[in-house]
Formats: C-alpha cells, structure tokens, sequence
C-alpha cells in the first residue's frame, strides 16, 4: 500500500487562482491589496519563504512591500518600522517573519502591530478571537499554517469529525493555533497536542487517526509508529547537509518509509508549505476587503 498524496502545490494554485477573481473586484474598484514583510538577519530559509511571498504576490498582482534589516537592528529601530507599516496605507496587511534573532522581544513587535493589518493572524488580539472562537471566521485572520492544513483537508474531502488528531509541537505558528482551530464546532476533533515533554509518544502515536508532525526534528516519526491508514501531515522543515553531495537539503520530521502505511501523506516539500503561502495571500485579500468595507461572502 501507498499513501495518497494530500497535494498542497496543486491545492495552493487552486486557491490563487480563486484570489485572482477576488484581487480583480478590488482592483475594478481602485484597490490594490499589498502585502509588507519584515525580516531581519539572514538565515537563509527565512529568506526563501520571505522571497517567496513576494514571488506569490507578483503573480497574483498584489503590491509588496519588503523590509530587509540587518540581524543586529535594536528593537527600538525594529519598532519604528512596524510604525511605519501601521501608518503606510499602501501596505493593507503585513507579516513580521519568524523567527526573530533571540535579542528581540518578539512578542512585544507582534503586539506593536495594528491587529487589523496582521496578515498572519499571530497578533495577540487575533489569537485571543481564535481562543474565544469568534463565530465569524472573516472578522479576523487564522494563522497561516493551521488554516492551510486544515483547507488541506477539506479540499480533498477529508472530514476531522471525531477524529483523534495527534498534533506533535508547541511552537506559535503551527502547534498551539492548530489545536484551537481542530476543536472548533464546525471541525469537531479530539486534539493531543504532544511536545517535547510528552511521555511515550508512540502510545499517542498508535492510536492516532490524524498525525499533524511540527516539531523540526528530521525523521522522527516512522512507519512502524503509525496506526495503518492514519492521516500524515509533514509541516517540520530542517535544513540538513547531505552526506554524499555536502549540499543542504530540506528534511520533514516524517521518515520516507511512512507512505508504506499512512493512507493519506502530506509530501514535504510540496504539501503544507504552500497551503501556508496561499493562506497568506487569503489574508492579505480578506484585510483589504475588509478595509475596503467589502462585504466578502
Ligand atoms: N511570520 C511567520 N513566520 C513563519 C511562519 C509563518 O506562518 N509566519 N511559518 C514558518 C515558515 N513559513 C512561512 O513563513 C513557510 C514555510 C514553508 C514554506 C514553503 O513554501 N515551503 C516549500 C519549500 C520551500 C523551500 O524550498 O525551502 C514547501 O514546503 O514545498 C513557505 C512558508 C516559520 N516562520
């Protein structure tokens, strides 16, 4: 047996082709939705997502507008620009792209943001709608990651209703939200959010009917770990140097042999990093229709 694919590439130019229609209604009405990116230092993976959202952006016609500052900047510098994007009224919503260098308080520049323009739904007063589980979804923006998984799922007609979803990872852009978002009413699953401080993770793992795998370790989980049939997300990406060629490599946290009993596997790259991308332009239309006071659906 091999798994099915959950295929985030073709399903992310699906949903940017959807956008191209909704950026057109804008645009027809004298609004050009554009998205800012701020990122300091340079790790290079940080660097490549970052140039890919600007490359997403292109494509669909959206202005961007990109903040490259050097790894050293004080924090004071980095909130004046989060002022300036606050005031730019070109720049309808925008990201701070994570992880900061560890000199920062990251927290205090999340929340320095106008909540109306965070188009990653990391603001603390969107986190808090996700917590208090604001019944209109477009009142306010889903992080990224969660919302692509879970877009993942539906579009190909794959349903959480009383399923176990075993969530591995903590970290604010994937393991926390994601549970939030999977016990909402409309998704209905039964959420195990394991982390580093979890005790036995394979007795999680064999009884899990959903693996959402986010924990940045390569190859952690295994084929003989999973329940035949479960459903794999792959959303870990480390960057590691291969032994035969030197070169750096993107590894999941899902080992290869994992197709050979998942019934359905996000492939990594391929699957969820997309979903995250096209999520993220969702947002950057959603905040200008909702700035543009344009009612969406
Ligand atoms: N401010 C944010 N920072 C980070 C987020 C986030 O949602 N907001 N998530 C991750 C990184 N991330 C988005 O920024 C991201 C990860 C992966 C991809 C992606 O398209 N991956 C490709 C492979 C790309 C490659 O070659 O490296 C794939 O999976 O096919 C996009 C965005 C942490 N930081």
């Amino acid at each position: 047996m091999s798994a099915q694919i959950l295929d985030g590439k073709a399903t992310a130019a699906t949903i940017r082709s959807e956008l191209a229609d909704r950026i057109g209604a804008l645009k027809s009405k004298g609004i050009t939705p554009g998205l800012g990116t701020v990122l300091v230092g340079d790790d290079p993976g940080s660097h490549t997502y970052v140039t890919a959202k600007h490359r997403d952006c292109e494509q669909l016609g959206i202005n961007s507008i990109r903040r490259d500052l050097p790894g050293d900047i004080t924090q004071e510098d980095l909130e004046k620009v989060i002022d300036e994007l606050n005031d730019d009224d070109a720049t309808t919503g925008y990201i701070v792209q994570l992880p900061l260098p560890p000199h920062l308080d990251e927290h205090a520049i999340l929340e320095r943001m106008a909540p109306g323009k965070d188009a990653d739904g990391l603001h603390p007063t969107n986190l808090g709608k996700l917590v208090l589980n604001v019944k209109d979804r477009l009142d306010s923006p889903l992080p990224c990651t969660p919302n692509g998984i879970v877009e993942l799922l539906l579009r190909h007609d794959i349903h959480l209703k009383g399923k176990n979803v075993l969530v591995v990872g903590r970290g604010v852009t994937v393991g926390r939200p994601l549970g939030l978002l999977l016990t909402r009413k409309s998704i209905n699953a039964t959420v195990t959010l394991a982390h580093t401080g979890t005790v036995d993770l394979p007795r999680h793992l064999a009884v899990a009917d959903v693996v959402v795998a986010a924990a940045g370790m390569p190859g952690m989980i295994t084929a003989e770990q999973l329940k035949p049939g479960a459903i794999v997300l792959d959303v870990g990406v480390t960057r590691v140097i291969d032994s035969d060629t030197g070169k750096a490599k993107l590894s999941g946290d899902v080992a290869k042999d994992a197709a050979e009993v998942a019934g359905w596997l996000s492939p990594n790259p391929g699957g969820v990093g997309p979903m995250t991308r096209a999520m993220l332009l969702s947002n950057v239309v959603e905040a200008a229709e909702r700035q543009a006071g344009i009612s969406i659906r």
